[in-house]
């Protein structure tokens, strides 16, 4: 029979003792309720933590009922975190339940809302989000349970600013990249293909144009350059059919370009076919004929290897229902641009039937919509045990982080091939030269529609904070170093700045005594009415010198030091300001990573897959 309340919440006090009037008492965050934080608020509820906050900006989608179990058929569209509070509150009407259907980068949750927390807890799917609340949560200085799961694997971390490492302060894999000749010109794989309809055709037909697509590698070294030539022009004859969406020619206009004109192109470059087989181009009259006599019909089994027939109908198909959208779409406010989304029908089928159609032009086996479907989505199948293990995990670590023994929190994994299901490892101390957490924190008070760059340089960084001329500053991409000040005479809000953003500025000076530790601006913004005033000058801050050598966890532990602030020798070691836009420079990190480049897909956030 199943306990009531009462009796489950005194099994709880009895287990817990004394930390459970402070679970009571605690407030705290759950960002994330997709596959881990389901299960996660479950926990959090039966354990009787007094007040949750949920953040999720999705929807309920039909794939993720068999591992999300707060969610039910009749939920499918509702608001995640809605349903989720809504179901779990009944597990426990103790419990006060705040949600939030949103993004957790909206500036309304910014440091001094994190402050209000005892604990957060990362439930997410992607290292963009991430590295944001690992970001706030430093900030903020609230202890973060960070998670993930992949396949049977699974992973739990505690983060605590000072005293552990952070989430960047180890290099995460970046999404990889493929070289644009192979996905352009010569595909030997189905994923070079699919990478293709998705990354390329897709965003060139109903999106946002490929020339900065991660997925491509556009180092021109001399071999592809003139490929790479041509291909832009190829692009531009793209954009041009582009402006016939909508008009009955659209998906022969489509066609005939990619599958036809292109390929009798490339195939005419004879050097290219010396070693591989040439393509075939195909013709979109003949396909479109029907001339076997045979009734084709638009395939409905997506494990099903389409014929060229079938693919060809879905195709032209899908083709249709994403114009059609698009069309809808412009008619309204809102952007007329699509993007890709694996759950999305229309958009999986022209990605599966785009990339099988040039798989046979190329000679390369197809696959079944449903195959295209987990490659395009970068999936590995998402395991509901696996969730629920390293959920569990997270609140017996959070247990450890309210009783203020973190130096007894570990780093924990769930592993199927190794020996035991479930190891641990020490948690590290900070990394010094982590551009996010081993770094001097200041916020900056100004109307980033007023203040210039060159202002923030000149009468904050150097007058104030005692800069010599030779800084970088960082957001998300190098905007200032000492040979590029273009955009000196921008405002901060024109270079991408608002509100809540964080500034890196790092010294890089040759002085190694004088070298200071990386600055973390956070910018608040203060819109001012008056004319004269952009900005508040900020009170003088020290700001530490380079480190030698990070001190150990147990010493921080004891003796309460905090990491960031102490000055323990100095780091002779330059630090290029390259070496600091890793690890929150994904283009440039990309380009590097591309001179290596494996077929290799990562799934979801840094789990690689070798094709
Ligand atoms: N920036 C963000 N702000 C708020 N919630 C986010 C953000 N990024 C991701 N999420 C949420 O984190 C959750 C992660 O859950 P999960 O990994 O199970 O993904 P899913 O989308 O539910 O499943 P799948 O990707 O396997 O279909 C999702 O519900 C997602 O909406
Ligand atoms: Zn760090």
């Amino acid at each position: 029979m199943a306990k009531s309340l009462a009796e489950r919440d005194g099994s709880v006090q009895r287990s817990l003792g004394p930390l459970h009037r402070q679970i009571k008492q605690s407030k705290i965050l759950m960002v994330g309720a997709g596959g881990i934080g389901c299960e996660l608020l479950k926990n959090l509820v039966l354990t009787g933590f007094g007040e949750i906050h949920i953040v999720d900006l999705d929807t309920i989608d039909l794939s993720n009922l068999n591992r999300q179990f707060l969610f039910q058929r009749q939920h499918i569209k509702k608001s995640k975190a809605l349903v989720a509070k809504e179901t779990a509150s009944k597990f426990n009407p103790n419990v006060k339940l705040t949600a939030y259907h949103a993004n957790i980068k909206e500036p309304t949750f910014n440091v001094e809302w994190f402050k209000t927390f005892s604990l957060v807890f990362n439930a997410l799917d992607n290292l963009d989000a991430r590295r944001h609340v690992n970001k706030m949560c430093l900030a903020a200085d609230i202890p973060l349970v960070e998670s993930g799961t992949t396949g049977f694997n699974g992973q739990v971390q505690v983060i605590a600013r000072g005293i552990t490492e952070c989430y960047d302060c180890t290099t995460k894999p970046v999404p990889k990249s493929f070289p644009v000749c192979t996905i352009r010109s010569t595909p030997s794989q189905s994923i070079h293909c699919i990478v293709w309809a998705k990354s390329y055709l897709f965003n060139e037909l109903f999106g946002t144009s490929e020339d900065d697509a991660p997925e491509f590698d556009h180092s021109e070294d001399a071999e592809n350059a003139q490929e790479i030539k041509n291909l832009r022009q190829e692009a531009e004859e793209l954009k041009r059919i582009r402006e016939t969406l909508g008009q009955p020619e659209f998906a022969s206009n489509v066609f005939e370009k990619v599958f036809n004109k292109d390929i009798v192109r490339l195939a005419e470059m004879k050097d290219m076919w010396k070693t591989r087989t040439a393509p075939n181009p195909l013709s979109f009259q003949s396909l479109g004929s029907g001339t076997n006599g045979d009734a084709v019909t638009i395939p409905d089994n997506d494990q099903k290897i389409w014929t060229l027939k079938e693919n060809f109908l879905v195709f032209a198909d899908s083709l249709d229902r994403l114009s059609k959208r698009v069309l809808q779409l412009k008619g309204s406010d809102q952007s007329n641009l699509l993007s890709f989304d694996k759950d999305d029908d229309d958009t999986i089928d022209f990605v599966a039937a785009s990339s099988n159609i040039r798989s046979i032009v190329f000679g390369i086996t197809t696959q079944s919509k449903f195959d295209i479907k987990q490659m395009a989505g970068n999936i590995i199948p998402a395991i509901a045990t696996t969730n629920a293990i390293t959920a569990g995990l997270c609140v017996m670590q959070a247990f450890k982080v309210l009783k203020k023994q973190i130096s007894d929190s570990k780093m924990v994994f769930l592993s199927m091939s190794a020996d035991r299901g479930l190891t641990t490892e020490p948690l590290r101390p900070p990394n010094h030269s982590c551009q996010v957490c081993g770094v001097a924190r200041a916020d900056f008070e100004c109307d980033v529609d007023k203040t210039r760059l060159g202002d923030l340089i000149k009468k904050v960084l150097q007058d104030i904070f005692q800069y010599s001329q030779s800084i970088s500053l960082l957001h998300e991409k190098l905007i200032y170093d000492e040979d590029y000040d273009d955009n000196v005479d921008s405002s901060l809000s024109q270079l991408g700045v608002k509100g809540g953003s964080f500034l890196t500025v790092i010294d890089e000076s040759d002085d190694d005594k004088t070298r200071k530790i990386n600055l973390l601006l956070q910018i608040r913004h203060r819109p001012q009415k008056d004319s004269g005033v952009a900005f508040y000058t900020p009170g003088k801050i020290d700001i530490p010198l380079r480190q030698a050598q990070p001190p150990s966890l147990e010493s921080l532990v004891l003796s309460g030091t905090d990491a960031r602030t102490s000055k323990e020798g100095e780091q002779s070691r330059k630090r290029k300001a390259d070496d600091a836009l890793e690890p929150n420079a994904p283009e440039r990190e990309t380009n590097k990573k591309m001179k290596s480049i494996a077929e290799v897909i990562v799934i979801d956030d840094g789990y690689i897959e070798i094709d």
